[in-house]
């Protein structure tokens, strides 16, 4: 194995969702099995020790692919030569709290982490932001890095968009991947809308193969998008396996490529496709080859998708503009 290895680097490394991805990334699952790996964890200083456990529950693990580890609470250290970021580190969300109220207290977070990844981060960077509202906080980290190309920042709706692929394949019937051209749509909210009028189960449409409008208005997208909300009643913590595991295929799918005839989401920088408001990042059908994803177009978009669309976009506009009013981009 000759290969240089891969600087990743995780933000909140010792959160629950930390704990759940560090173990998957080392042993292979984000870049492949024969792509090493140096681990750069970032946490505040009170999350210093536990990441020290952490590794050494790493070190314990003896991946061969796992070649260094170093933790710190400086941004600046943390993303310096960062080939991958995942920014995972944010204030969750509790029962009963609102996703407004998040902007304030993450928005100080992204800002700086931006900034300390368009000084020290290596050229080809790419980053996903899983902290929440994990849409704008993109939005406020891309805006801080003016010098890396808007493309490398994304937001995770991975995890939505597996929760909508499941949730299809429960109603017809079918196992997982005979489910192909799902898509989330906006925000990753409960606004988010996960699109199955292009979506094929067994190479056939999956909305004709439904046949039921109110099982799909009434059931389906409230259960996809009401997902988060409902695990952490169930849990009384947010999801970190099923997220860590999202996080993994986002950004194994982005490196690796999406399947030949299939596609997936990811939050991106909008080019207005859609009539989706340019700049914002917003959830979007996408393929991805060598590295780069291009947005699928020339969907025909009905009346019930409109609609929805239009609503989660909206709202991340309404973020967008209480981040900008708050000076954060
Ligand atoms: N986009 C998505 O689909 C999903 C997003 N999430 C979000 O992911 C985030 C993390 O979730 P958990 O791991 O469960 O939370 P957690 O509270 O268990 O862990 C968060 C960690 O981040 C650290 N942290 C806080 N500020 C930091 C900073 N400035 N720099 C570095 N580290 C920092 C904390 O010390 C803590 O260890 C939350 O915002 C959650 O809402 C969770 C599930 C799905
Ligand atoms: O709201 C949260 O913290 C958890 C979340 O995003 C999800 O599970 O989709």
């Amino acid at each position: 194995m000759t290969r240089t290895p891969v600087n990743v680097t995780v933000t909140g490394a010792a959160g629950q969702i930390g704990y759940a991805l560090l173990f998957r990334i080392a042993s292979g699952h984000l870049l492949g099995a024969d792509v090493p790996v140096n681990l750069r964890l970032l946490e505040i200083p009170q999350g210093v020790k536990a990441a020290e456990g952490t590794a050494m529950e790493l070190d314990d693990c003896a991946f061969p692919l796992l070649r260094d580890i170093t933790i710190t609470d400086d941004a600046n250290k943390a993303f310096d030569g960062a080939n991958v970021a995942l920014l995972v580190g944010a204030r969750p969300r509790t029962a009963g709290m609102e996703r407004g109220d998040l902007l304030q207290a993450n928005g100080g977070i992204f800002g700086p982490q931006g900034k300390a990844i368009n000084d020290h981060a290596a050229d080809d960077i790419k980053v996903l932001v899983v902290g929440n509202p994990a849409n704008t906080n993109a939005l406020i980290a891309q805006r801080n890095a003016p010098d890396v190309p808007a493309d490398r920042f994304t937001a995770m709706t991975r995890l939505d968009h597996n929760r909508a692929v499941a949730q299809l394949a429960k109603k017809l019937g079918v196992t997982v991947n005979e489910v192909k051209r799902m898509t989330i749509w906006g925000n990753h909210s409960a606004t988010q809308y996960p699109d199955i009028f292009h979506a094929e189960v067994a190479g056939k449409n999956a909305a004709a193969e439904v046949n039921d409008e109110k099982w799909l208005a009434e059931e389906f997208i409230p259960t996809v998008a009401k997902r988060g909300a409902a695990i952490i009643d169930a849990r009384g913590a947010s999801s970190a396996a099923s997220a860590a595991n999202a996080a993994i295929d986002h950004v194994h799918t982005w490196v690796n490529g999406t399947a030949e005839g299939d596609w997936t989401s990811m939050g991106i920088v909008s080019d207005g496709s859609y009539g989706v408001a340019e700049g914002i990042i917003s959830s979007f059908p996408v393929t991805c080859k060598d590295g780069k994803f291009e947005i699928v177009q020339g969907l025909e978009i009905n009346e019930f998708s409109r609609a929805r669309i239009d609503a989660s976009v909206g709202e991340l506009i309404e973020e967008r503009d209480a981040v900008q009013e708050l000076g954060l981009i």
